[in-house]
């Protein structure tokens, strides 16, 4: 061998398995197939190749990202038997050969049609083998096993370098998770979306769960308050955002917060709101708005864990943890005004988002923030995402899932849809829509970036930082964020600390987030990571024009606002939000919260979320 030819041998990919089997249904195709550490490729061998006969050149790849179970079996038996795990009536309808000697192995892959930013979707594509090299059933079932359980194991993130690695004694138990659905979630089909939809690709996964539908509010939380972390590898939803929010706050009152905040919580979306299936389908890549619950399914499926920020919150009467967004003014108020047109279905959105552009209110109210250290490593989440090629035609994601084919029941989003209402509000931009209420709509040339009322007060130095343990005010104990030193004095009422800056003045609105999303097509920070560790805070000062207005509503779903200049943006450790003008509403994760006196700090305690994290980049 030349010093060229063993160069290129060391670097030929070492492959794991390679065998020959047979296609099955169709023409039962001899192919060559070689598992690797992240494909298997089917290479078809020409009939008059023989057993060691040359392989043609095109070959057909199965990518292990895309493949979330393996199965093997005997195939007359199974054929016959519908209580079989491998059946193969439920592969296919094809009958196999009528052969009890060979065994069957199994890949179900759920690829995608075209890329996802071109409107493509995964749909289930079992590649099945057929393994007929020996005379008798179990040395055929033999192989079969062996593939089999190489697969396992790099599905379920155990490395294997050669064939010595493929052992049963290194192959992790099946995932065991706790299925909450939530039957009052959205357009009430939770139930029916999780037996349909996402019972059979467990199945195809071989997770093992216990399923809970809940019976009422906070059933959730009190399970959440006494779970047993060994018991569990994942808590999945079936709902909106609501229940994710009651798990979070169940598991903060466990009495070991640390290890129940362990177990991850996946999320299938089944609600009104869905912040967070929404975020993490963005930030994987996966298609949001064509089958939302399978492609959910799927990433459950393909496991992998990552943190969230939680942030606690304190009011005068209560804390509580939030993952996603506090707000007040402007959207608080579409959000939870438009509840009268619930009746009308998603149109309430634009409603209510055109009733309050129209008559935009003026919120006076003091917003106190520590700001985050290195303020310059957070100037990249400003810049909005670049676009993404979406087909210009293709139906927005809340519209798509209104109207989906049944069981789907995904409707409206829990926050206004800002896009929804581009036309309707540039005809009113034009004048041809409702008369404004002048009052509270002042033109461009009267509105600068900044209220000019607004007084900041920066009191400097320290770093305001209160040395834990904290919130002896609390009502529950339990509640307390853990071990964690707090920058936040107990009650809401204390006086701050040195080193905070104050906001004094008249607001349209205040939006302070910790996701990337706060609904499933409003996109607040694109670049947002799920465990920043600030909290993002955007406003604007009232006035604003007519135009900024509809300029602001343009851009949220993109992100695109945080780049306009009339609105101020600001990534905090800490905040307090004292709201002055009554009456006026206030919502953490989408629900109301009494009206008044607000702080919050972000934990460094994370809760996890199912996402398999070699599918985004976390950093
Ligand atoms: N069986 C039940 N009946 C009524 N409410 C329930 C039930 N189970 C859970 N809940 C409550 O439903 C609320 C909303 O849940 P979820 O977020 O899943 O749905 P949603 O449709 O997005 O909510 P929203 O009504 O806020 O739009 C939660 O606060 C939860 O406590």
């Amino acid at each position: 061998m030349t010093s060229t030819e063993e160069l290129n041998c060391s670097r030929e990919e070492q492959h794991l398995l390679r065998d020959d089997f047979t296609l099955f249904p169709g023409k039962c195709a001899a192919v060559r197939v070689t598992l690797y550490n992240d494909r298997v490729v089917v290479e078809k061998r020409r009939a008059s190749d023989g057993q060691n006969g040359r392989v043609t050149p095109k070959a057909d790849t199965v990518r292990l990202a895309d493949v979330i179970g393996c199965e093997c079996g005997r195939a007359r038996s199974t054929y016959a038997s519908n209580n079989s795990r491998l059946s193969l009536t439920s592969l296919t309808t094809k009958k196999p050969p009528n052969d009890t000697a060979a065994a069957f192995l199994c890949l179900h892959s759920y690829p995608y049609n075209k890329p996802a930013a071109s409107g493509g979707f995964r749909r289930k594509r079992d590649v099945i083998f057929r393994v007929n090299k020996y005379d008798t059933h179990e040395q055929n079932l033999e192989i079969a096993q062996k593939w089999r359980l190489a697969i396992l194991l790099i599905l379920r993130r155990v490395t294997v370098e050669n064939e010595e690695d493929i052992s049963a004694a290194r192959l992790p138990p099946a995932r065991k998770l706790l299925v909450l659905v939530n039957p009052a979630s959205g357009r009430r089909k939770g139930v029916q979306i999780f037996n349909k939809q996402v019972v059979p690709i467990f199945r195809d996964a071989e997770l093992d769960y216990d399923l809970v539908v809940t019976n009422k509010q906070f059933q959730a939380t009190e399970m959440a308050k006494t779970l047993d972390p060994n018991e569990w590898q994942g808590i999945v939803v079936v709902a909106g955002d609501g229940l994710v929010y009651e798990v979070l706050n169940g598991m903060m009152m466990h009495q070991d917060p640390s290890s129940v905040l362990k177990i991850p919580i996946g999320i299938i979306p089944a609600g009104s709101g869905n912040a967070l299936f929404a975020a993490v389908m963005s930030k994987t890549g996966e298609q949001l708005a064509k089958l939302p619950p399978l492609h959910a399914a799927f990433l459950l499926c393909k496991g992998g864990h990552h943190p969230i920020d939680l942030v606690s919150i304190t009011t005068p009467i209560r804390h509580i943890h939030s993952f996603l967004a506090l707000t007040w003014g402007i959207i608080a108020d579409i959000d939870i005004e438009s509840e009268r047109f619930r009746w009308m279905g998603k149109p309430r959105f634009t409603i209510g988002t055109i009733i309050r552009v129209l008559n935009l209110r003026r919120y006076h109210g003091a917003l106190s923030y520590l700001p985050a250290e290195n303020q310059e490593q957070y100037e990249h989440l400003r810049i909005p995402a670049a676009k993404k090629k979406v087909k210009k035609r293709l139906p927005r994601p809340h519209s798509t899932m209104d109207t989906t084919s049944e069981g789907l029941g995904i409707p409206k989003a829990h926050l206004p849809r800002f896009r929804s209402l581009n036309a309707d509000l540039s005809k009113i931009e034009a004048g041809n829509g409702l008369a404004f209420s002048e009052e509270f709509i002042m033109e461009d040339d009267d509105v600068g970036s900044d209220d000019p009322e607004a007084t900041e007060s920066n009191p400097l130095q320290a770093n305001g930082f209160i040395p834990g343990p904290n919130h002896p005010g609390s009502s529950n104990p339990s509640l307390e964020p853990s071990s964690q030193s707090s920058y936040l004095p107990p009650k809401v009422t204390d006086p701050l600390p040195e080193g905070w800056t104050t906001i004094e003045g008249d607001f349209v609105g205040i939006l302070l987030t910790y996701m990337s999303h706060i609904a499933v097509d409003v996109e607040v920070w694109p670049r947002r990571k799920f465990d920043e560790g600030v909290i993002s805070i955007q406003f604007m000062h009232f006035p604003q024009s007519r135009r900024n207005m509809v300029e602001f509503v343009n851009a949220i779903q993109t992100g695109r606002h945080l780049t306009l200049p009339f609105t101020r943006s600001l990534f905090v450790k800490a905040f307090r939000l004292v709201p002055l003008t009554k009456p006026g509403i206030l919502t953490v994760d989408g629900e109301v919260i009494e009206y008044g006196p607000v702080q919050g700090e972000v934990l460094s305690n994370k809760p996890h979320i199912i996402i398999p994290t070699d599918q985004f980049q976390s950093t």
